[in-house]
């Protein structure tokens, strides 16, 4: 008896285009982004997979990805979960920075520590600035436990009881779950099923767009570290792309 979970990360972004730090705020996708989540879509008919049920952020590029995906694989009818706890890394006072700013700002050892880091988040975003999310009536229920900033340590604390409470009972209900989110909560999850080092899940990229299937033994363990990406091709190259975009 195995379990199905479907990771997709959200297709590109308006940001992503502009290579903004993104974090909280909520764009759009682009006309790109639209092609990636339909040809996810697309990829999961062709794979045969059927998901029951789907587990979204609140962020509208992840929503609309999904929305897509589904559409393209007739199936908007299933069941969707939103929730904060699936969102983006919140980047503080990145967001809206693009990596010269970051650097000018900041300089280069501090900018390639955060980079490399695990525990570090960047300086708190300002409530008062015009890309804090603070007042977001869809965060009304966190009250002033929203966060202004985030590690990626902190993203997976917050994230694991979404997973505990909400995804693995779908998982045991339905057999097969989709989740579309974001880079570092879908990073998350990834290092939390597979055993990733701190040091090591920097590294980790997640494609856009292409679903990554994992196969989870009863114990949600996964029948093969790592997943496997409904085009590994197109993965290959993608991460690839992502390793060389940050040298
Ligand atoms: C908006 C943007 C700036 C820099 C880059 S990068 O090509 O330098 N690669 C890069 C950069 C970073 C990061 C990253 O993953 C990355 O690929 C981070 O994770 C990160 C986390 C907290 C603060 C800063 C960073 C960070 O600068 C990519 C996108």
């Amino acid at each position: 008896m195995t379990y199905t979970l479907i990771l997709l990360r959200h297709g590109q972004s308006e940001w992503n285009e502009k290579n903004l730090f993104t974090g909280w705020y909520d764009v759009s996708l682009t006309e790109k982004g639209r092609a990636e989540a339909t040809r996810g879509g697309q990829l999961l008919t062709e794979a045969g997979l059927v998901p029951a049920v789907l587990h979204t952020s609140l962020l509208k590029r992840a929503i609309i990805t999904a929305n897509l995906a589904l559409e393209s694989a007739d199936l908007s009818w299933i069941p969707v979960k939103r929730n904060w706890r699936l969102n983006e890394r919140h980047y503080g006072a990145l967001q809206g920075k693009d990596k010269a700013a970051t650097l000018a700002e900041y300089g280069e050892e501090q900018f390639m520590e955060w980079r490399r880091s695990y525990d570090t988040p960047p300086p708190a975003l300002n409530d008062d600035s015009e890309f804090s999310q603070i007042n977001d009536p869809r965060y009304a229920d966190l009250g002033d436990a929203a966060p202004r900033t985030e590690c990626l340590k902190d993203v997976l604390d917050r994230m694991l009881p979404y997973w505990e409470n909400e995804i693995k009972p779908d998982l045991v209900a339905s057999k097969t779950v989709l989740v579309t989110a974001h880079g570092n909560s879908l990073r998350a999850l990834v290092k939390h099923l597979d055993g990733i080092s701190d040091e090591d899940i920097a590294s980790l990229n997640i494609p856009t767009g292409i679903p990554l299937v994992y196969e989870l033994n009863e114990d949600f363990t996964p029948v093969t570290r790592g997943g496997q990406y409904l085009d590994a091709d197109a993965a290959a190259d993608a991460i690839k792309a992502v390793a060389n975009q940050g040298r």
